[in-house]
């Protein structure tokens, strides 16, 4: 029984047309630190293998879009560091050194195949502002079309320490929807989730993971002893639910099975979907903006807001808070102070005193008909669903 529901979950891994892979750092660097190109080449081998098949004999042949780290490990040796700085300064500056000599490993190695690829660097402003967006995901399914391997990263140059994404894993499952990605695969150094940290003896590898419930009582640790990860299993399995709960399934495994993962052979742990997929752009406000500010609401709008799923009016206000521009994500919150929504918000901060507990129609006839609109428009406006 186990046997059949399991190769029936790889059946649907083998079909899937355009996959998301993400490569963590510890994968892609020796023992002593810096780039291994083996593993790189080793990595591309067995993507260049996938994109080669012909999916439906109709020769409509897979598509990779690959999620790398590694560009801040790169640059530590060429600048003389001997481990991962703390400091924001410079992990930017070893990144910006790694990120090109990364992509210059990736460009030669998969040009071996004959195949070229795109350099994507992605902020959490591109991930939460529509027309950002909108244009991220023009750029990569145009590269798609065009036969070129996009290969994402976080823009570690630019981002502060409060928009960053900071790890990897995340931004995974959100390209996995960008582009709406028929499966996620997350490879690291060990070959999948154990039901407790894979160091101590006695703990073993969970097989599949229909929902959070087969998740209670695993004991979920930070990174490995290669020093040279940032989010450990923690950041992966959130990816895995976040895709999963927008309805992309996702195998989690070693980069040395990254093969057998791929061809849907029975590796690494399974996550099921659990939700479908949702509308554009929301799960990214939900898991990748980073609020400028907060809106109090009174109980009724509260209500309105997440059961009615209305937008949000000037009535329903009853503090501000934050320095924000109209455009910016804001957090929606009850008077006890709990996020219950995210929303991008029309309005800056400064205007919004005046129009607080006002009636849009009031508020038209004396600002003028630019002050007739919602503060958050429903279609802009994400309930947050607190985990069981
Ligand atoms: N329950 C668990 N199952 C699997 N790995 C775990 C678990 N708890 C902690 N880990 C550790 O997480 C590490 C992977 O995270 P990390 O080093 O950040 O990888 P990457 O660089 O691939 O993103 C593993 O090497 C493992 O030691
Ligand atoms: N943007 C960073 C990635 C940080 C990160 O997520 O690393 P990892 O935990 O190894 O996937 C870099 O390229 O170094």
């Amino acid at each position: 029984m186990a046997e059949q529901d399991g190769s029936a979950v790889r059946d649907e891994v083998a079909a899937a047309r355009r996959i998301v892979v993400k490569i963590g750092s510890s994968s892609l660097t020796t023992a002593a630190g810096g780039l291994d190109a083996d593993r790189v080449d080793a990595l591309v081998d067995v993507l260049a293998k996938v994109l080669d098949r012909d999916v439906s004999g109709a020769g409509d042949g897979k598509e990779i879009v690959l999620v790398s780290s590694g560009a801040i490990a790169a640059g530590l040796a060429p600048l003389g560091l001997e481990r991962r700085p703390r400091d924001l300064a410079r992990q930017q500056a070893a990144a910006s050194v790694g990120q090109g000599l990364l992509v210059a490993r990736y460009t030669a190695s998969f040009a071996r195949y004959g195949r070229r690829v795109g350099q994507v660097l992605l902020t959490t402003d591109d991930t939460s502002r529509r027309a950002h967006y909108r244009n991220a995901t023009r750029t990569l399914d145009q590269l798609l079309a065009m036969g070129a391997l996009p290969i994402v990263n976080e823009n570690d140059t630019v981002a502060t320490d409060e928009i960053r994404f900071g790890d990897n894993d995340r931004l995974a499952a959100l390209v996995a929807h960008l582009v709406r990605a028929d499966l996620l695969v997350l490879l690291s150094d060990v070959d999948g989730l154990y039901d407790g940290d894979p160091r101590t003896p006695g703990t073993s590898r969970i097989d599949e993971v229909k929902g959070p419930k087969d998740l209670a009582g695993v004991t979920i640790g930070s990174a490995g002893r290669s020093g040279v990860g940032t989010g450990g299993m923690v950041t992966k399995v959130e990816a895995a639910r976040i895709a999963a709960a927008a309805g992309v399934p996702v195998v989690l495994t070693s980069a040395s099975r990254a093969g057998d993962a791929l061809l849907g052979r029975h590796t690494g742990t399974y996550f099921h979907r659990t939700g479908r997929r949702s509308a554009d752009r929301l799960l990214w406000l939900a898991h990748a903006s980073e609020p400028r500010g907060a809106l109090t609401l009174d109980d009724g709008a509260v209500r309105a807001v997440v059961e009615r799923r209305t937008s949000l009016l000037p009535a329903g206000i009853a503090a501000v808070e934050g320095e924000f521009t109209a455009g910016d994500p804001v957090e929606l919150r009850d008077t006890e102070g709990r996020a219950v929504a995210r929303g991008l918000v029309n309005f800056d901060a400064k205007e919004i005193p005046r129009l607080i507990g006002r009636s849009t129609r009031d508020l038209a006839r004396e600002l003028g008909p630019a002050y007739e609109r919602e503060v958050v428009h429903r279609d802009d406006l994400v309930v947050l669903h607190r985990h069981g």
